[in-house]
């Protein structure tokens, strides 16, 4: 399971970075000495192993992308080293500074978003018939394409100074003799941390778009609060994972109403659950280290449906671009078995010259096609601002 090579591919310097960044922290990850690659029913065995063998020894940690496909395989790397804060930030500036402004983009929806309103009105009606569908998370994506290569580390510079998200570049596999890969975001949503003991959930289901003028943006914000369909959406997801993590936890706290949650572009309705593990020895690593708990909880109806099963089945049949890494996880873990997993949204993937933009939308039966796609074409502000992009200067039907 442990390969010691780079699979990954080498990256900026000659060596991959990852690097995760909150208004918590910062973790830059540098070099590769081993790659983990299970599917997600073995990951959290495939950890365990990792940190009990004598070749855990380089940076103590391991980082890295968990796929939407449970089936698929995960990318996690022990990195060489990591970098302190300060060098760190020098090394950001650095590498953000290489290269022009990737402009001009031609920005290509794949699928348009008509092709999008109409999957979304098809999910509905299977909502509304007799299937025990209760809820399906439908995404679309953007194709941005450059004139020069596309430069991850300027995205992850456009994406700071919001508070409410977690920004991260995390390498990708790719097949040998293609450029590398990254996945390159700003999440707002917290999908499992473990430190000791204690862990804590905070999923994020029913959205709304911040604008500009405050009284509006406040009203908005009222009418999601008060909105039974984000209320519904958003239920499905704090029972799923309660469910989840309930028999592992000696105590586990789960509020009865779900608060907001703002992001420079978005309001969320947010549900801060916290736990305390019945095991949390070293020998129970294998359940319950942070890498192990999140593959148990992903994905959850915020990212993909309930019942788990046939939404996925769903979204294999609905969906025209594969998700990948999309959807997936981003985030880290110790020997200990702390450690940070945050869904992976408000992302592109960059290769070469390309950026390909994802977001999505949880639909239920009282679902309005063309909110959905409204509500996906805001998510994909952060990103597209990103890119320097014009936003007023883009096309209405993006
Ligand atoms: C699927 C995405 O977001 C998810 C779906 C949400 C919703 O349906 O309201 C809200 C937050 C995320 O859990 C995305 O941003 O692409």
């Amino acid at each position: 399971m442990t390969n010691t090579l780079a699979a990954s591919a080498t990256h900026d310097d000659g060596r991959a970075h990852l690097l995760l960044q909150s208004h918590e922290g910062s973790r830059l990850c540098e070099g590769v000495a081993a790659v983990l690659s299970p599917a997600l029913p073995e990951l959290g065995a495939a950890v365990a192993r990792h940190f009990a063998s004598p070749l855990a020894v380089e940076a103590g940690l391991l980082a890295g992308a968990l796929p939407f496909d449970r089936a698929q395989a995960a990318h996690l790397m022990a990195p060489q080293r990591l970098v302190d804060a300060a060098p760190a930030q020098a090394w950001l500036q650095r590498m953000a500074a290489r290269g022009d402004a990737p402009a001009p983009w031609a920005i290509t929806p794949q699928p348009s978003r008509t092709r999008y309103e109409e999957a979304v009105a098809q999910a509905v009606q299977r909502l509304r018939g007799p299937d025990a569908l209760h809820k399906v998370v439908l995404a679309r994506t953007l194709r941005a394409h450059a004139a020069q290569p596309v430069n991850p580390w300027r995205l992850l510079q456009r994406l700071a100074g919001d508070p409410g998200v977690m920004r991260y570049v995390v390498p990708l596999p790719v097949p040998a003799g293609e450029a590398p890969a990254w996945l390159v975001g700003a999440t707002p949503e917290l999908l499992l941390s473990r430190r000791g003991a204690r862990i804590v959930s905070e999923p994020l289901a029913g959205s709304a778009a911040r604008v500009g003028d405050a009284v509006q943006s406040q009203a908005l914000a009222d009418a999601l609060r008060g909105s039974a369909k984000d209320q519904q959406e958003h239920r499905y997801v704090v029972q799923a994972i309660a469910d989840l993590l309930a028999p592992l936890c000696r105590q586990l706290r789960v509020p009865d109403a779900p608060s907001l949650h703002a992001t420079a572009t978005m309001w969320h309705l947010g549900t801060r659950i916290e736990g305390e593990l019945k095991d949390s020895s070293p020998e129970g690593l294998g359940a319950t280290s942070s890498a192990a708990l999140a593959a148990l909880l992903h994905p959850t109806p915020a990212v993909c449906g309930t019942p788990r099963a046939l939404a996925a089945q769903a979204i294999a049949e609905l969906e025209s671009v594969p998700r990948g890494f999309y959807a997936g996880a981003v985030g880290w873990c110790d020997a200990t078995g702390d450690g940070d997993w945050h869904v992976a949204l408000r992302c592109a993937r960059v290769q070469g010259h390309e950026a390909r933009l994802f977001a999505g939308a949880g639909i239920v039966a009282d679902s309005v096609p063309a909110l959905e796609g409204a509500e996906t074409r805001a998510k994909f502000n952060a990103m597209l601002n990103a890119l320097e992009l014009d936003l007023a200067a883009l096309p209405s039907d993006l």
